[in-house]
């Protein structure tokens, strides 16, 4: 009975109207119960065929029965547990011990722990297998080869498929695979198709396939295709073969040509036409009905399935220091960065002072010399301006100063200073004036009453906390003059007066400000790396294939990396709310178990975007390119951080910072574009739990989860399709 029947198998690379042919009109039978060799110059297509039969990939035309069912087929158990697949590549968790990989495949084939643990008793002897607790990064290549070689039978299939098995092995250990194969294929049904660059090796096989450029050139046992060419090895066959055939690249011409056809049956050799018939000529292969105990085989649950692939996430991450690193330290490093380097008042400013009334600067620090005196119900002061700069202090800049006005310019010019501020000549007595006359007090007095500003705007947030902190401590100064003149400082007062916040406070609070924004990008984007990167090396190291190969489906990986991802990311998101609370004193005046939520979900939404990038990008190159594309554009777009600001200077020191720009002077179009974003709306909520305690019960808090949900969704749809796609 036959384990394996491809008939007519077509199949090729690229697109349609430029097809890469790689197996042409390819007839193949593969007993039960015996070993098929399969040899081929490298690039003939060998592995596309085994791909095919395996169920990885699909023929472009042609049937191929295996088992009796087509692969893929529900119920086929191809892919799954009624085949084993050992692929060229190693394709094993490097992170993994000997054991855990063995452990980890018995699992996902369905095997309970009792069964693994006999199979790996007798395969351990039998592949001379390195120490159980030896991790595979640890072994040597021909250790690995034979790991993976166990791995492939731990689960007795009924059809085993080796490519390549045997390089790098030594000859003692070739051998005694071989003998295996051929002692296990005599006592009992199972089929195994082997390629090998070892061509006099394949002697032991039941039935030799010769390849070439895609087409089975013979197929028969050893001895009769030594015979039919007359020579002592099948190497020498093979190339006699081969010389019929004709020139290498004859053949692709000749394909070219007839794109869409197969190759007329008069072009190829005589064993050829002699070993296939031509396809018109054949029934489609009936499929068998698959044995019941094969069934049974086939079903095991999804929770087993679901749970073998979670422990090897979490060992391939926790095993990797850079997965740590990456997971854990990252958050607690970028925070500490973000807290101590932004929204910090800035320090040891250079500010100019020059006043015209002072020529001795050392007499502002007398206070005798500067003090507020009545007399007849008049205010009289002497040197003013002393009061001021000595007001002022150092705090908000370090004062120096100057006798003349083109000094301090001259040093602002040169940045030595960030600009000066400057007092008129007669400043105490305009003030006098000013308090005497009120409305009645001429122009000149009222101008050379003020204080005048020079500042370099070219660093603006700068400029903007100079500005505000000279104004306020010129306005509690004037306000201190008049209150001890008795004059009432509605007089100096500016006819606006901001009063109690109504959320909030009045002092700078910028750290505090965009820390939902900076945090939630902050996790969205790590979660996004280290998945893309995950699943990119899953992919280009053969285990996602090698996982789906034995039966489990795209969905249920899906499943296993988003609940591991779940776990670390709402322990990270713990990590982060603790950390900045505890170490950076940030209130939150709501439930941190809500922000605990807003902020995993964040994460888990950017883990699903990693996974979008990873499903659609070929390289490690390609999806950092596409997450940092992503990363400006998102960061840039996200606008929410003006929409509540509430002060105009802050409104303005949060816009200069260049992160987010007001929501209100984007184009109409890219407003509404920028509140769908995953980021405008749900730091909007968290800053609402924060500053305004509200719950998840306010719609303006509830928002922010609701568009972080829908993003996760859609991201989770396309993984779906495009992992579907692909599998
Ligand atoms: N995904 C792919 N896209 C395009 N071409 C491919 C793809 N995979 C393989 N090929 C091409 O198809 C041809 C057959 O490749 P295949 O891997 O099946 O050969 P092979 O006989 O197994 O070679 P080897 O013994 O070196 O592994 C080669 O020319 C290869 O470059």
């Amino acid at each position: 009975m036959a384990a394996v029947e491809v008939r007519n198998g077509y199949k090729y690379y690229g697109s349609k109207s430029n097809p890469k042919i790689v197996l042409n009109q390819l007839n193949m039978n593969v007993m039960r119960g015996s070993i098929y060799g399969l040899l081929g110059a490298s690039g003939c297509g060998k592995t596309t065929l085994l791909s095919c039969i395996v169920g990885q990939r699909r023929l472009n035309g042609g049937d191929v029965v295996v088992l009796g069912a087509k692969p893929g087929e529900p119920g086929s158990g191809v892919p799954g547990n009624r085949v084993g697949f050992m692929p060229q590549e190693i394709a094993l968790v490097e992170e993994m011990t000997v054991k855990e990989t063995i452990f980890y495949f018995g699992r996902i084939y369905g095997l309970t722990d009792e069964k693994i643990r006999e199979k790996y008793k007798l395969l351990k002897e039998l592949l001379q297998l390195p120490p159980p607790r030896q991790m595979i990064k640890q072994c040597s290549g021909g250790q690995q080869r034979r790991l993976s070689f166990a791995c492939a039978m731990i689960h007795d299939p009924e059809l085993l498929i080796l490519d390549e098995p045997t390089v790098g092995l030594d000859p003692m250990l070739r051998e005694k695979i071989w003998d295996f194969l051929v002692e296990t294929t005599r006592n009992s049904k199972l089929a195994v198709i082997i390629t090998t660059h070892y061509i006099e090796e394949a002697k032991q096989a039941n039935c030799i396939g010769l390849m070439r450029n895609g087409v089975l050139l013979a197929e028969d046992t050893p001895t009769n295709i030594m015979i039919k060419f007359g020579t002592q090895s099948i190497e020498d066959a093979f190339l006699i073969l081969s010389q019929r055939q004709g020139n290498e690249d004859e053949l692709p011409q000749l394909m070219d040509i007839n794109r869409n056809q197969a190759v007329p049956t008069a072009m190829l050799p005589t064993e050829v036409i002699d070993s296939h018939e031509p396809a018109a000529e054949k029934p489609p292969i009936p499929y068998e009905e698959p044995m019941n105990e094969n069934r049974k085989k086939i079903f095991f649950t999804t929770k087993g399935r679901i749970k073998a692939l979670m422990t090897k996430n979490f060992v391939q991450l926790f095993r990797q220091p850079s997965g740590i690193i990456f997971m854990l330290l990252f958050p607690i490093i970028q925070l500490t960065c973000f807290y101590l380097a932004i929204g910090k008042t800035p320090r040891n400013l250079g500010l100019g002072v020059y006043s015209g009334e002072v020529n001795n600067y050392a007499e502002c620090f007398n206070e005798n010399l500067t003090t507020l005196y009545h007399a007849n119900d008049t205010c009289h002061f002497n040197k003013l301006s002393c009061r001021y700069i000595r007001e002022l202090g150092d705090d908000v800049a370090i004062r120096k100063y100057y006798d003349t006005e083109a000094a301090a310019l001259a040093d602002a010019k040169s940045t030595v200073t960030v600009g000066y501020i400057h007092f008129a000549k007669n400043f105490s007595e305009s003030v006098s004036e000013l308090i005497e006359e009120g409305i009645h007090a001429d122009d000149g007095s009222v101008d050379n009453a003020e204080l005048t500003v020079h500042i370099d705007m070219t660093d603006q947030q700068v400029a903007y906390y100079m500005q505000r902190k000279l104004r306020d401590k010129f306005s509690s100064f004037m306000n201190k003059v008049v209150e001890e003149c008795n004059v009432s400082s509605a007089l100096v007062r500016l006819p606006v007066q901001f009063q109690d916040p109504i959320y909030g406070s009045t002092e700078i609070e910028f750290q505090q400000y965009c820390a939902p924004g900076v945090v939630m990008t902050m996790v969205f984007f790590l979660a996004t790396l280290m998945t893309a990167a995950v699943f990119i090396s899953e992919r280009m190291d053969g285990i996602w294939d090698r996982t789906l190969l034995a039966g489990v489906s795209a969905t249920e990986m899906l499943w296993a990396h988003l609940l591991t991802q779940l776990i670390i990311m709402a322990l990270q998101s713990f990590e982060v709310i603790m950390y900045i609370g505890l170490v950076f004193d940030t209130y939150n005046n709501g439930d941190t178990t809500t922000l605990i939520g807003l902020l995993t979900l964040t994460a888990f939404c950017g883990m699903l975007f990693g996974l979008f990038i990873s499903v659609f990008c070929k390289s490690h190159t390609e999806a950092n390119f596409v997450a940092t594309g992503a990363f400006y554009p998102m960061i840039i777009l996200c606008g929410k951080s003006c929409l509540n600001c509430r002060a105009a200077w802050l409104r303005d020191f949060w816009c200069v910072a260049g992160l987010l720009w007001p929501l209100e002077s984007m184009p109409g179009f890219l407003q509404d574009l920028v509140m769908v974003l995953p980021f405008t709306i749900p730091s909007i909520s968290a800053r609402n739990v924060i500053e305004k305690g509200w719950s998840i019960t306010n719609e303006k808090v509830y928002n922010g989860f609701l568009v972080m949900s829908a993003w996760t969704i859609i991201f989770f749809v396309l993984c779906l399709i495009g992992i579907r796609r692909k599998s």
